[in-house]
């Protein structure tokens, strides 16, 4: 067997190809999972088709086991020049050979890569560029390995006129297109996908380019490590793994630092430590740059170098978007009627949004009940939800007449054209679906009908609407989109 290592015309033993794989592993992966899981592994033996690694502690052995095997398989595959088996056993009264100096190279592979390619001397063992990703899970692994969650791609992410600014951004960014987006700062209220987007870059780079060192926590953790390090005399690593072993920093709630000086300073340093070696900054914050409390000049100022990105609540038709694409990930059949319901019932926080769809699906499942728009509107009462803006009869009335250019006292009338009847009609059902008042009072209000009048207007509506006629569905979607806005 033939290996070229790290381009020495020479047989690497067993320990440089661990130690190699190590090297890409820790490219790959933060520090801390490399401290737990694999400088807890020593190799043991290695044929042409195998090579051992020995775990003393079971646990460390099954978690690599079910976690990270992919990685290592393919790490080692990168060392040796090909494929091996690898096997984890329980190293309790095994010898194997110790691991001591993994730390032989920080120079990141990619970098190494590009050197030796530009040189054309020596032929590099890793061409990151080429580099693909080829199973998910091994995406997920990076991915989950650097504290975020596979979910948050960007094509998870439902986008409308709300946020479609911001995606651009990120996309460029992720792409690689948005050099002069550095650093990008988003903003905007709670609950409006900000780390879902902040993540999404982080994922797509990975996705692109497996070595990408993305280090990702909230502006909270980086606090809390900066105050961990300061306690363990520990700042030389701390600051090494922020200044220079990072390729792109996405920092979560930078409000956080406000008002607290000492990690105001040290994140100020990590900042231009990255923004001079042109590494990518991204960020997300419930306020402007400028708007922030707490934060020194410098530091805002710095925000808003690159590009100042929002998001805005989303609009109706990206709220039914969200939740149509959450059922189907979650294989849940939504009516037309109820996915209209709990867009109109929260309209300013897509996790609540989210939410109040699972918990609704959950209750409905264990009362063994369809999830119509009756139970809907009984599960939000006890949620205690409320429509944020409540519609009344009259308003229906009046945006119905002028859609269909009569008066209110037509619709509240008792002539049967067609062109009154059916603009009637369709005010009652969507009285009826909006407001929930009962058929008499909602009779009463229609100018003194009888509730069986009512009552059959609903059922005629909700029947052409449901059976796909399209005249009928499409101006009450018009209808809805005006009163709903
Ligand atoms: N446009 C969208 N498409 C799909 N899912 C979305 C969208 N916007 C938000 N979400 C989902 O809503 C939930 C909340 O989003 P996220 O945590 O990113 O919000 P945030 O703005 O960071 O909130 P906070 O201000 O509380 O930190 C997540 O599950 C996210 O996937």
């Amino acid at each position: 067997m033939y290996f070229d290592f790290f381009c020495l015309q020479a047989m690497p033993s067993m320990q440089e190809i661990w130690n190699a794989a190590l090297l890409e592993l820790q490219t790959q992966l933060n520090e801390e999972n490399i401290e737990n899981w694999f400088k807890k592994l020593r190799p043991y033996e290695c044929s042409d088709a195998k090579l051992t690694l020995l775990a003393d502690d079971p646990f460390v052995r099954i978690w690599v086991r079910d976690n990270y095997l992919d990685l290592i398989e393919e790490a080692i595959e990168h060392a040796a020049g090909q494929r091996l088996e690898i096997e984890i056993l329980d190293g309790d009264g095994l010898e194997g050979e110790e691991v001591e100096n993994i730390d032989v190279d920080l120079e990141p592979m990619a970098a190494r890569s590009a050197r030796l390619d530009e040189s054309g001397a020596q032929t590099a063992l890793f061409d990151f560029d080429s580099l693909e990703i080829s199973a998910p899970a091994d995406l997920d692994a990076l991915v989950s390995a650097a504290g975020m969650n596979p979910r948050y791609t960007f094509d998870e992410f439902v986008v409308g006129s709300s946020n479609q600014f911001t995606h651009a951004a990120c996309q460029a960014v992720a792409s690689g297109s948005g050099q002069t987006y550095n650093p990008l700062f988003i903003f905007g209220g709670v609950g409006l996908g900000k780390t879902h987007l902040l993540q999404a870059v982080g994922i797509e780079m990975l996705r692109r380019n497996p070595a990408t060192r993305v280090k990702y926590l909230s502006a909270e953790v980086f606090m809390n490590q900066l105050i961990q390090s300061l306690r363990q005399k520990t700042m030389a690593e701390f600051r090494n793994q922020f200044r220079h072993d990072c390729d792109l920093l996405l920092i979560d709630d930078i409000q956080f630092i406000g008002g607290k000086d000492s990690t105001q300073e040290e994140f100020f340093h990590t900042f231009n430590a990255l923004y001079q070696s042109g590494k990518q900054i991204v960020m997300t914050s419930d306020k402007t740059p400028q708007e922030l409390p707490g934060i020194e000049e410098r530091l805002a100022s710095r925000f808003a170098w690159g590009l100042i990105a929002d998001i805005q609540p989303p609009e109706i038709e990206t709220r039914v978007a969200i939740l149509e694409k959450k059922a189907e990930d979650s294989d849940l059949e939504l009516g037309k009627d109820v996915t209209m319901l709990l867009a109109t019932s929260i309209r300013s926080n897509v996790r609540e949004l989210e939410g109040t769809l699972l918990r609704m699906v959950a209750q409905a499942q264990l009362m063994n009940q369809p999830l119509n728009t009756d139970l809907a509107r009984q599960l939000l009462k006890r949620m205690n939800i409320q429509h944020e803006r409540s519609l009344n009869v009259e308003q229906i009335i009046r945006t119905v007449a002028s859609h269909f250019d009569l008066k209110a006292s037509d619709i509240k009338g008792s002539r049967r054209t067609r062109a009154i009847s059916e603009p009637r009609q369709m005010a009652m059902y969507l009285s009826r679906k909006h407001t929930g008042e009962s058929y008499p009072e909602l009779g009463r209000k229609f100018g003194g009908k009888d509730h069986t009048t009512v009552l059959t207007a609903f059922r005629k509506i909700e029947d052409l609407v449901e059976t796909g006629n399209n005249e009928f569905a499409a101006a009450i979607a018009e209808l809805e989109a005006l009163l709903l806005r």
